[in-house]
C-alpha cells in the first residue's frame, strides 16, 4: 500500500517507521528530522524496533496515496487538511488525541475513517524514534458500523506488525480514548511523571476523576460509554505505557503547546453545554494554560 503519514513527529515516525517495513511510506514532517531520515533512514528503537528507509519530505503539497495518516496535534488539524486537500488519497485516517476526525471530514472530499492509538512514542531525535509502549491501534468507520476501507487499512496495518482492531463502534471508542487522555495527559503533564506513575497513588486518584468526568459527558452526547469501561481502558493504558512520558508530558518538557483544548478544554466546553460539572477537567485545564501562558506558547 501507498502511504503518506502526514506529521512525522514521535507517533508519525513510529507508525510510518514500522509501516514502511512492508509498504511503501512517505513521511511528512519538518527538518531536522526530515533531512535526517533522507539522509540516513530511520530507525525504530525500543519496545518494537525497525530500521527503514522511507521517503520524507517537508512538502505535504499535492500528494497522491491509497492512504493519509494523520499524526499532526490536534491544534495543526485545520492546516494539514488543507494542504490534504491539494493531493489525492483513497481514505484518510486520523490517529490523534481529541475528536478531530470532523475537521478532517468537513474539508476533505474522501473517506475519512477515525482512530486511536495506544502506543508510546517519543523521537529522540532527528533520524531517530523509540517506542515507548506496545499498545494497540484501533480503526473504523467514523460514524460506526463497517467500512471496506476500515478493513483494508486494517491489513494493511497488521502486515506491518502493528497490533490493530478494525472496529464498528468508533464513536464509543474514541471518546473512551479521549477519557483515558483526561486521565493520563494533563495528570502526568502537570506532575512530571511517566504514565506508570498513575497506577496507583495520588496521581491516580485524580486522572481517574478526570476520566469519569468524561464518561458523564460522553453519555449527555449519547455515546454508551460506561465508567467501568473507561476505567478498564485507563488502567490497561497505564499499564501497557508505564515508561512513557505522554504526549503531553513531551510538549511541557520541550516548552511546546499543549493539547490542553483538544482534551481537557474539549470535554469542559461539552461538559458545560449540557450543564454536567467537570471541576477535575476545569482545574487541569485552567494549570496547564496558565503553564502555556506563563511560557508564551498560546
Ligand atoms: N506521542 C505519543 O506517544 C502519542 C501521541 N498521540 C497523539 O498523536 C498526535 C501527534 O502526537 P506526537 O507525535 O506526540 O506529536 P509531535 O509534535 O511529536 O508530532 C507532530 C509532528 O507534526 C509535524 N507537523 C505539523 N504540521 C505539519 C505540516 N503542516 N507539515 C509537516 N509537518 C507538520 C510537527 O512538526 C511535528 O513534528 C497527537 O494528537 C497526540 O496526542 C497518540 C498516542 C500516543
Ligand atoms: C496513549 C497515550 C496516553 C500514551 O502516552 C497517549 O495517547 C498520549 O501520550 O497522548
Amino acid at each position: 500500500m501507498e502511504i503518506l503519514v502526514f506529521g512525522a513527529g514521535s507517533l508519525g515516525s513510529l507508525v510510518g517507521g514500522l509501516l514502511a517495513r512492508v509498504h511503501d511510506v512517505t513521511l511528512v514532517g519538518r527538518d531536522p528530522h526530515v533531512s535526517q531520515v533522507r539522509a540516513d533512514g530511520l530507525s525504530v528503537t525500543g519496545a518494537a524496533a525497525a530500521r527503514v528507509a522511507p521517503d520524507a519530505t517537508t512538502d505535504g503539497e499535492g500528494r497522491t496515496a491509497d492512504l493519509a495518516v494523520v499524526t499532526v496535534k490536534s491544534f495543526d488539524t485545520a492546516a494539514a487538511a488543507e494542504t490534504l486537500a491539494t493531493g489525492e488519497f483513497d481514505a484518510v485516517l486520523s490517529l490523534q488525541n481529541g475528536l478531530t476526525e470532523e475537521t478532517l471530514a468537513s474539508r476533505l472530499d474522501t473517506t475519512v475513517l477515525a482512530g486511536t492509538a495506544t502506543y508510546g512514542a517519543h523521537l529522540r531525535e532527528p533520524g531517530r524514534v523509540a517506542c515507548t509502549g506496545v499498545g494497540r491501534v484501533v480503526l473504523g468507520a467514523r460514524t460506526g458500523g463497517s467500512d471496506p476501507a476500515a478493513e483494508r487499512v486494517g491489513k494493511a496495518f497488521r502486515d506491518a506488525g502493528l497490533r490493530t482492531l478494525v472496529a464498528t463502534d468508533m464513536p464509543r471508542r474514541r471518546w473512551e480514548k479521549l477519557a483515558v487522555n483526561a486521565g493520563i495527559n494533563a495528570v502526568t503533564a502537570l506532575a512530571r511523571v511517566e504514565n506508570g506513575s498513575l497506577a496507583d497513588g495520588p496521581a491516580a486518584e485524580v486522572a481517574h476523576r478526570a476520566a469519569r468526568e468524561t464518561v458523564r459527558v460522553a453519555r449527555a452526547e449519547g455515546v454508551p460509554l460506561t465508567y467501568r469501561g473507561a476505567r478498564a481502558a485507563l488502567v490497561e493504558v497505564v499499564s501497557d505505557t508505564a515508561e512513557n512520558r505522554s504526549s503531553m508530558l513531551q510538549d511541557v518538557d520541550a516548552g511546546r503547546r499543549t493539547e490542553v483544548e483538544a482534551i481537557h478544554g474539549e470535554v469542559v466546553e461539552r461538559a458545560d453545554r449540557h450543564g454536567i460539572d467537570a471541576p477535575t477537567n476545569r482545574t487541569l485545564a485552567g494549570l496547564l494554560r496558565a503553564w502555556e501562558a506563563g511560557r508564551g506558547v498560546r
